[in-house]
């Protein structure tokens, strides 16, 4: 195995997100499909969809690089009825997630814990069934509580919730920081909107907002190495009472900020290549200029591609769009069609 591969900009590669379908039985009214736009659509399976053997083989030689990481995505990555296969057939020094809306977890949870997953993020926006089908177009709430009971039983842990902060759900921010300080096996990550793709820049909301009112009442502070994001750990029933001098967290609950949106900062600490549901690679989530097919590649030229790809990085905030004398991010055409 070789030292990971590192883009100009010093970013090593050491993680892959692999988008396994682009359908979904939920239509949030933000999905951003992890760059690609709609979900909606037939729920059958396109020929174009890639295949277990092409995601194993890609993550055969992904290993030689030194890439520790496998993020599965979609879409909804559990709709593919191969998922177990395809985890089972995951190189072993690998770490696997899953990130799904949660609905199949019951019933699959423990097989796909047997099969190799170590953790799963489930998406969960509200904690009431009425919001949570006016954000996700789907009356499937209980499914989806049952769901994340369902991965903590089979020790998926720690389940992450995932809750996108827009408009439509800023109100229950604080609803949510409490439901995970008081349940262990649960950590929230609080996702900036992400306007491009969606074209509703008006949901918009400030995430510093939420930055400050976590620093004021967590008991501590840490930024993981990824993204630099921050993570606040906010104790459970009593906010007052804080974090005792050994640092025990066993009372606390764990709130991370996923916030790209315009933070140069974010983009510095990337660390991972995408693939989309029909087997491209590409380099950034908001980027489809550098889409690179692997489609019935050789291993040699799988090698190649995936080289080029990191070859063609760039931060997005940073370099990709950067800030112009007036204020506003505009395109580097430096990197148009890289
Ligand atoms: N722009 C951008 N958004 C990201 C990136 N990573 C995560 N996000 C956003 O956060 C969402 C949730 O990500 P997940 O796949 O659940 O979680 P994760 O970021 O991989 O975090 P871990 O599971 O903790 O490693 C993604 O679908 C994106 O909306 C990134 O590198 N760039
Ligand atoms: C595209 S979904 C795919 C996996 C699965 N269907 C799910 O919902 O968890 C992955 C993540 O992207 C997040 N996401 C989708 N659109 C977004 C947007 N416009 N801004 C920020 N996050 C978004 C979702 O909340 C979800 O956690
Ligand atoms: S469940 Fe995931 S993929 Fe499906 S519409 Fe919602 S965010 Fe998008
Ligand atoms: S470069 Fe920035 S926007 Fe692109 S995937 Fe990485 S963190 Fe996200």
């Amino acid at each position: 195995m070789s030292e990971p591969l590192a883009d100009e900009f010093g970013r090593e590669v050491t993680g892959v997100r692999i988008s396994l379908t682009d359908r979904c039985n939920f239509d949030c009214i933000y999905c951003h499909n992890e760059g690609l736009g709609d979900t909606r659509g037939p729920m059958e399976p396109s020929d174009d969809e890639i295949t277990a053997d092409e995601v194993v083989r890609f993550l055969e030689v992904v290993e030689e690089f030194g890439v520790e990481k496998v993020k599965f995505t979609g879409g909804e990555p559990m709709l593919r009825a191969d998922l177990e296969e395809i985890i089972r057939r995951t190189p072993e020094s690998m770490e696997v997630s899953l990130t799904t809306n949660g609905t199949f977890l019951r019933g699959r949870a423990e097989d796909l814990k047997e099969a190799g997953l170590a953790r799963v993020n489930v998406s969960q926006d509200a904690l009431d069934p009425d919001e949570f089908a006016a954000v996700t177009k789907s009356g499937a709430y209980e499914e989806v509580l049952d769901g994340v009971e369902a991965a903590i039983e089979a020790g998926l842990t720690p389940v992450k919730l995932n809750m996108v902060v827009f408009e439509h759900t800023a109100g229950y921010v604080e609803g949510m920081v409490d439901h995970v300080a008081e349940n262990e096996g649960l950590q929230l990550q609080l996702i900036e909107y992400m306007p491009e793709l969606t074209g509703r820049p008006e949901w918009n909301i400030d995430i510093q907002r939420v930055h400050d009112w976590l620093e004021d009442i967590s008991d501590r502070v840490e930024h993981r190495e990824m993204h630099d994001r921050k993570r606040y750990w906010v104790s459970s029933t009593d906010r007052d009472t804080a974090t005792d001098s050994e640092g025990d967290d066993s009372n606390c609950g764990m709130v991370e900020i996923v916030d790209p949106v315009e933070n140069p900062t974010f983009c510095a600490n990337c660390h991972r290549v995408r693939v989309t549901h029909e087997g491209y690679l590409k380099g950034c989530l908001n980027r489809n200029d550098d889409l690179r097919s692997m489609g019935e590649m050789s291993r040699e030229e799988i090698r190649e591609t995936f080289r080029a790809v990191v070859d063609n990085r760039v931060p997005y905030y940073g370099e990709y769009l950067i800030e112009g004398d007036d204020g506003e991010w505009e395109l580097n055409e430096e990197y148009i069609g890289a």
